[in-house]
């Protein structure tokens, strides 16, 4: 082999490490220095070792993270096409995103080959390109199979299943995020995403949310997120894997507080609809936010000890709670709600082509969790909103049961 021929392989595979068999045949035997010299786009360094200290020179440096991405709507093709261009950009990654697709037909072909030939999710987000290293696959196996980063996206209801089928799958080393805007509940209280999935795969997870309308992300619209973290070295590691230009995140040491206020702006999103579809105004649906905060704070310190007062006024806090009462789909759908009679199952049908709302589950699952405390009277316009919802209440008693 020569100098040239050893460039060549380097830049035809794109390796960011070059391993020689021999000690005696080194980088210097080829006239390459001791570490990278060739000034390489794609990677910051190449780190030239030999087989028999390999391990010892393999440290988290050079060994990349493989990311997978579980899940693929609406949010989860935003992020394909956030990650998938920074693991370009990062030597710390391996260059192919997997990402999870829940099979489906469009048009009597399968959504995921129509992702991986068309490079864009027809379904999901129409009109936006995916970067080409981002591979779908219908396979929850294969997609996690190596992977040491796996994204969660999807949304919570699913997230049990998705673990159950996960379950010996994963590399045990394994790290993970939830994007996921939801909580798992049963009589005595709440358990976050993150808790879910960590105790299910035995692996560390953190959290990212914010005021993040997926389409104005898509449109690269300037907007801000916040990513939870335990350790901080993975926070740093995925402030990495999500930061953009556009799309710029905070990290803070809440990884509950960050996932939990993405869930409970959903039941305040869902009031702030009622308050559209009967046209009262901007000064109600202020008071809504304003009402609807406050027991979204006060809710989630009597479950959770230890939230931060600061996250509150992050992204995934007070800012999460004015875009989602602006433009999401639990405002639009409720406001339907109010102005046509129909039933949120049926409108959720008739509106979001297959997109799921968060709202009306979360809506649900506080209302059981409070009622079985009997502490309902505390979290009045939560209860409002569930009996309107879900009770046949009239949808003005949004600002008559209200202190
Ligand atoms: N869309 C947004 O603007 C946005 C922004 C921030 C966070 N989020 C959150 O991200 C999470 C994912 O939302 P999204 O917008 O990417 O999805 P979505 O609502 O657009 O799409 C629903 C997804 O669920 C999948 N699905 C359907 N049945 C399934 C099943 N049985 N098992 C697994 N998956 C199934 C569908 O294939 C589709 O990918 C949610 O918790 C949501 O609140 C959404
Ligand atoms: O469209 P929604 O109502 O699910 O909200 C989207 C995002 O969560 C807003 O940050």
């Amino acid at each position: 082999m020569t100098q040239n021929s050893v460039k060549r392989m380097i830049q035809q595979y794109r390796c960011p490490i070059i391993v020689f068999a021999k000690k005696s045949i080194n980088s210097r035997y080829f006239g390459l220095g001791s570490n990278c010299l060739l000034k390489l786009p794609y990677y910051k360094t190449i780190n030239f070792v030999t087989l028999s200290n390999i391990s010892s020179n393999m440290t988290r440096e050079n060994v990349r993270e493989k990311v997978a991405l579980i899940g693929s709507g609406n949010w989860g093709t935003v992020i394909s096409k956030i990650i998938g261009n920074n693991v370009m950009r990062y030597k710390e990654f391996h260059q192919e995103v997997k990402m999870w697709v829940f099979e489906e037909k469009v048009g009597g072909r399968n959504l995921t080959e129509l992702i991986n030939e068309k490079h864009e999710n027809v379904k999901y987000l129409p009109g936006f390109p995916i970067p080409e290293n981002v591979k779908a696959l219908p396979d929850l196996s294969e997609v996690v199979r190596d992977a040491t980063v796996l994204v969660f996206c999807i949304p919570h209801q699913f997230v049990p299943k998705t673990c159950d089928q996960l379950k010996g799958k994963i590399n045990p080393k394994a790290k993970a995020i939830s994007l996921v805007k939801g909580f798992e509940t049963d009589e005595t209280g709440i358990r976050p995403m993150s808790h879910a999935i960590s105790e299910s795969l035995n692996i560390p997870v953190c959290s990212l949310s914010g005021a993040n309308i997926a389409n104005e992300i898509a449109e690269e619209h300037f907007s801000e997120t916040t990513i939870g973290y335990n350790n901080l070295e993975e926070g740093e590691l995925f402030k990495k894997l999500f930061e953009t230009k556009y799309f710029r995140v905070g990290i803070i040491d809440d990884v509950v507080g960050v996932q939990l206020c993405g869930a409970l702006k959903n039941v305040i999103a869902i009031g702030a609809g009622f308050v559209d579809g009967l046209k009262l105004g901007e000064n109600a649906k202020a008071a809504i936010i304003r009402i609807g905060f406050f027991e979204m704070k006060q809710f989630m310190k009597k479950f959770y000890g230890g939230i931060k007062d600061e996250t509150f006024f992050e992204s995934c806090g007070i800012a999460d709670v004015i875009a989602t009462c602006y433009g999401g789909r639990n405002r639009k759908v409720a406001e339907k709600f109010v102005t046509t009679g129909k039933s949120f199952d049926q409108l959720e049908e008739e509106l979001l082509n297959g997109q799921k709302l968060q709202g009306t589950l979360t809506v649900k699952e506080i209302h059981r969790v409070l009622s079985s405390k009997g502490i309902n009277d505390e979290f009045k316009l939560f209860t409002t909103i569930y009996r309107i919802a879900f009770e046949g209440l009239p949808p003005k008693s949004i600002v008559e049961n209200i202190d």
